[in-house]
């Protein structure tokens, strides 16, 4: 080709940009227009709250904004992939709420761990977060008014349960508003990007169980030192350059450290569940979870009774986790997951049945399930 032919050639290519760059430019004044009139229509479901002056005006609606995600996620067209639309979405819906009220959400800190992008995730850029360093904080706050929702880590795929959530659950009147599931990967990171004179590895331990076989494998001979938190880790390791961090890349950003081995977590499918808490009942979305405590008088076949019922009403138990009483006078408490909602009959019907059953019940809450 010519230089004439190049020179042409480029020249059509910017014309025809030019034409696709116009009409994004058209699009996006139409997305604005709608955001604008989407926005309008949120003020006036919240000054129509407010004018039905009920004593707790409930702002945030998780069960309408879960049928929403699922909505879009089942009509989206393509080709933007439905993790990225719910997240378009969720930040739409966070934006327009905080135009009704700025809600407060605490979380297990610090700034720069997963329950922070797991809290972000669930109720996007908008709302106010606050870290707290214990989930027993993340409790009290919410408990006392300060924070309007907390979310706290329940389970992860690899480490298992986190029994300290479980516990406190046993003596707080809190609810289960909601759950979010976070895809965690794990990123070895430090200052240099060189990990030669590195001696420690920092991170929180069920961050060093997940990384457990490709640590062995890469770094055998380096101590691994857990610390509370996987944002304490890599601040630690800004700190210090014979040290590096496994962390998530929140915490990476937030201490300006250096990925040096990306997506270390043994597992590909390595999830955490994390909990939203609360103080309201959430009504049914369609698509729910149950989470109750409960507990019996050790005996033989006292769990067997527990769970006859549920099989008979035809309920699916997804989860069952056991912890001992705090005090001595039941064993045991039983922490189960089942799906469906606490207004379903069938639902009621074997809670009614467990209530005779058992020695104490308590539904901890009926929630959205998680949404991508
Ligand atoms: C607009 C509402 O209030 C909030 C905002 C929502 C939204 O922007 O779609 C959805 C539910 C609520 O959390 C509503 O209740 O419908």
């Amino acid at each position: 080709m010519d230089s004439v032919d190049s020179k042409d050639a480029e020249k059509a290519v910017l014309t025809k940009l030019g034409g696709i760059r116009d009409r994004i430019d058209a699009i996006d004044n139409q997305i604005l227009g709608l955001l604008s009139e989407r926005a309008h229509c949120a003020e006036e479901v919240g000054e129509t709250k407010r004018e039905a002056g009920e004593k707790n005006i409930k702002f945030y609606r998780p069960e309408r904004e879960a049928q929403i995600l699922r909505r879009v996620t089942e009509l989206n067209p393509g080709p933007l992939a439905g993790e990225r639309v719910t997240a378009i979405f969720r930040e739409i819906i966070s934006s327009c709420l905080a135009l009704e009220q700025q809600i407060k959400v605490a979380y297990l800190g610090p700034a720069g761990t997963f329950t922070e992008a797991a809290a972000q995730k669930h109720f996007g850029q908008a709302v106010g977060t606050l870290p707290f360093m214990l989930i027993s904080e993340v409790f009290r706050e919410v408990e006392a008014g300060t924070a309007d929702y907390g979310v706290v880590p329940i389970e992860n795929s690899t480490g298992g349960v986190i029994s300290h959530t479980l516990d406190r659950f046993v003596s707080s009147p809190l609810k289960i508003c909601g759950e979010i599931h976070l895809a965690i990967h794990q990123n070895l990171m430090n200052k240099t990007k060189d990990m030669s004179g590195v001696t420690r590895i920092y991170s929180h331990e069920q961050s060093l169980m997940q990384c457990r076989d490709w640590l062995d494998r890469n770094y055998p001979g380096v101590a691994r030192i857990a610390v509370a938190s996987n944002a304490e880790a890599a601040r630690l390791a800004s700190e210090d350059p014979k040290s590096a961090a496994i962390a998530g890349e929140n915490a990476a950003s937030l201490y300006d450290l250096k990925i040096i081995s990306p997506h270390i977590e043994d597992s590909p499918n390595n999830v955490t569940r994390f909990l939203v808490i609360g103080k309201e009942d959430v009504p049914a979305s369609g698509n729910d979870r149950t989470s109750i405590l409960i507990s019996t008088h050790n005996g033989s076949g006292a769990l067997y009774h527990l769970l006859e019922p549920l099989k008979r009403h035809g309920l699916d138990m997804t989860r069952i986790e056991s912890r001992p009483a705090p005090d001595t006078h039941w064993d045991y408490f039983f922490f189960m997951d089942l799906n469906g909602h606490i207004s379903e009959d069938a639902m009621q019907a074997a809670l009614a049945e467990l209530d005779d059953e058992a020695e104490y019940i308590r539904v901890l809450g009926s929630y959205a399930k998680a949404i991508l």
